[in-house]
């Protein structure tokens, strides 16, 4: 398993099955802005719910792969093993994206447990072992990577950007960049100001 970080929000992604399962992984893709297309008969008043807030574009139906020739990720949460297994095989050899989530060797894709402040994402997986540990593991976490992470992470973009732009030696770049992630400018916001201003002050924007 190859981790990786993929942008989605242009392209269509496919929840066959319209169950408390499905409606857990709409509820996650929507944590990352994300609108997912749900196919499946019946479908949980839950997820009904959010598609009237504009979250999920429901399609009340049996699947079939017309509904899923155009997506790029596809789930499978369906409770027949046939369909799940059949459009897991057909969307495989469209190479596609495919996470099937109660045999994950049918399919080429997995969903981890992931802590997210602003930018910064940390994301855990246990290849299918324990679901429950990822779990475990994402919420230890977050008591480390606490709320202070969303501010100082957008901190940390803004001025590597400036620098990126600005700075054109490399060791001074360099220099910058290392600076940035000693832990005061993680406890001290007024810290971040100081670098920030003393940064224009060497390198000005033309
Ligand atoms: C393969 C995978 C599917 C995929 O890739 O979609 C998969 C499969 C299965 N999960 C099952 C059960 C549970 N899943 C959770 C929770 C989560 N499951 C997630 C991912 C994955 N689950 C992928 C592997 C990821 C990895 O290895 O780390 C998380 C991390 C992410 C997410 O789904 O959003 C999310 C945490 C969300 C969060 O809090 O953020 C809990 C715990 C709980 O609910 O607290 C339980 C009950 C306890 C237990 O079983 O451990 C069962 C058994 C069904 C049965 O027979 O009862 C199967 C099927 C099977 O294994 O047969
Ligand atoms: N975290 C995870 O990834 C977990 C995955 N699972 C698996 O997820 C599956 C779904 O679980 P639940 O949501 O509880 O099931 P459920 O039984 O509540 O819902 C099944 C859904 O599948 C739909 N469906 C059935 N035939 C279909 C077809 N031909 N086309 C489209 N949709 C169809 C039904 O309309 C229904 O919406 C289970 O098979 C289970 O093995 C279970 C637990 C955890």
């Amino acid at each position: 398993m190859f981790p990786i970080m993929v942008d989605a929000a242009d392209q269509k992604i496919a929840i066959v099955g319209g169950g408390p399962i499905a409606l857990h992984k709409v509820e996650n893709l929507n944590r990352f802005g994300i609108v997912p297309d749900v196919i499946a008969p019946d479908i949980h008043p839950a997820i009904w719910a959010l598609a009237e807030r504009g979250l999920a574009v429901v399609h009340q139906k049996p699947v079939e792969w017309a509904d899923l020739a155009d997506a790029f990720i596809i789930m499978l949460v369906t409770d027949n093993p046939d369909v799940n297994r059949t459009m897991a095989e057909r969307a495989r050899a469209q190479q596609k994206i495919v996470v099937h989530a109660e045999q994950t060797d049918l399919g080429n894709a997995q969903i981890p447990a992931v802590l997210k402040r602003g930018r910064l994402l940390i994301s855990v997986s246990t290849s299918g072992a324990s679901p429950s540990l990822s779990t475990h593991i994402r919420n230890r976490l977050e008591e480390e990577f606490d709320e202070r992470y969303e501010e100082y992470v957008d901190f940390l973009f803004e001025a590597r950007q400036y620098i990126k732009k600005h700075v054109q030696e490399r060791p001074e770049r360099r220099h910058w960049l290392k600076k940035a992630v000693e832990a005061r400018y993680l406890d001290y916001p007024d810290e971040r100001e100081h670098y920030m201003a003393d940064l224009y002050s060497r390198y000005p924007a033309l």
